[in-house]
């Protein structure tokens, strides 16, 4: 049994979800306490309630703990992982709507199936586009594309939007099993070649995206960056409003975004987004900070040494490094001073 402090660092889901990952992908039983001691309410929230009941179903796993609100528990995989069709709803672990990001729930099974044999095909609901997770876009347009490139075969379809607090949201991955991970090398990023974005409403007038749009494009092209910003109405349970851009390098890719809320009028949306891209672009780094702590887990499962540079090294990062750690499949260092991650797979 592998016991995880979760207080430890961040404090935070992450410490939960790459412990799941890794107790499914290993078979090794683990103990989780303190689970989210670092955050104002600890315990189990919908979101994270919901990545349990995801992993457990994907390897038949007993759970002890799996109750909102839990600070503690043990997960025992009673099963190799199982590729096949799984359905995933957040509210139904809040018995109401929730917007629980179900990007967080996504990244908890993707190498788990990736990496078992068969295809897979999961519905997810709840939230697809919530402030602190990754939103659908980003998964679309950066996180899976590099992880493609790692031998990661998947793709996601965005059936309906989901904002928060309403969630509402669906989403249906295919995973295609039996893959085998390969290193990555991110240490330079190349020339920027464009970047491409997404200006999005649901239940909203068509001015907004037509706005938010138009300013990202403004502000970019005045940075002299080769921009395209789409402006798009769709259907969702809720009004929601965002926009979602990638930029694209010659070696690598980045995503931004920012989330409209009542009272925040829509060029100021775009210029949230547009500043993190910005401030990004400046450091001349290969890999954002989102993107630093996620690629963590598909390194460590590769076949060989990988190496990326990043732009900033935050908490989760160092704590992601510590969980993979606990469970001894790859040894990571981080080099303060160059902002370079290297991790060494044990196998
Ligand atoms: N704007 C963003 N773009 C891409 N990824 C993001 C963004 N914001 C947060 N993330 C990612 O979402 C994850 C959040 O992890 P965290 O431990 O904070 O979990 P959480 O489940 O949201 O829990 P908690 O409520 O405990 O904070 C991290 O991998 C982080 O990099």
């Amino acid at each position: 049994m592998i016991y995880i402090d979760g207080s430890y660092g961040e404090g935070g889901g992450q410490v939960l979800r790459t412990s799941l990952s890794l107790a499914t992908i290993t078979g090794q039983p683990i103990r989780i306490e303190r689970i989210r001691a670092g955050r104002k309410k600890p315990g189990l929230a919908a979101q994270h309630l919901t990545g349990v009941r995801a992993a457990a179903a994907i390897c038949n796993a007993q759970v002890q703990g799996d109750e909102l609100g839990s600070t503690n528990l043990e997960f025992t995989p009673s099963s190799s992982v199982q590729a096949g069709k799984y359905t995933f709803d957040v509210s139904d672990a809040r018995e109401g709507r929730s917007a629980g990001a179900v990007t967080l729930v996504l990244q908890t099974i993707l190498l788990p199936l990736a990496l078992a044999r068969g295809d897979s095909q999961i519905i997810l609901r709840g939230g697809t586009h919530v402030a602190y997770s990754p939103s659908l876009s980003y998964i679309e347009q950066v996180y899976l594309p590099i992880l493609k490139r790692m031998g990661v075969q998947a793709e996601v379809r965005l059936h309906r939007w989901g904002w928060y607090p309403q969630g509402g949201g669906e989403v249906e991955l295919h995973v295609s099993g039996g893959s085998t991970l390969t290193s990555i090398n991110l240490l330079e990023r190349g020339q920027l070649q464009e970047v491409r974005g997404l200006a999005v409403v649901t239940q909203l007038p068509s001015h907004i995206p037509q706005r938010m749009a138009s300013r990202a494009e403004n502000l970019l092209h005045e940075a002299h960056l080769k921009a395209t910003v789409r402006p798009l109405r769709e259907r969702g349970v809720a009004p929601g409003a965002g926009i979602f851009l990638t930029a694209e390098y010659e070696d690598s890719l980045a995503g931004f975004g920012a989330l409209g809320r009542l009272g925040l009028p829509a060029d100021k949306v775009a210029e949230i987004a547009c500043q993190e891209l910005l401030n990004f672009h400046k450091t001349n780094a290969p890999v954002e900070e989102h993107l630093a702590d996620q690629l963590l887990l598909p390194t460590a499962l590769g076949s060989e040494t990988s190496q990326y540079r990043v732009a900033e090294i935050s908490t989760h990062l160092t704590t992601n490094a510590w969980v993979i750690h606990q469970f001894g499949i790859a040894s990571i260092t981080i080099d303060e001073v160059e902002r370079v991650v290297t991790v060494t797979p044990n196998t």
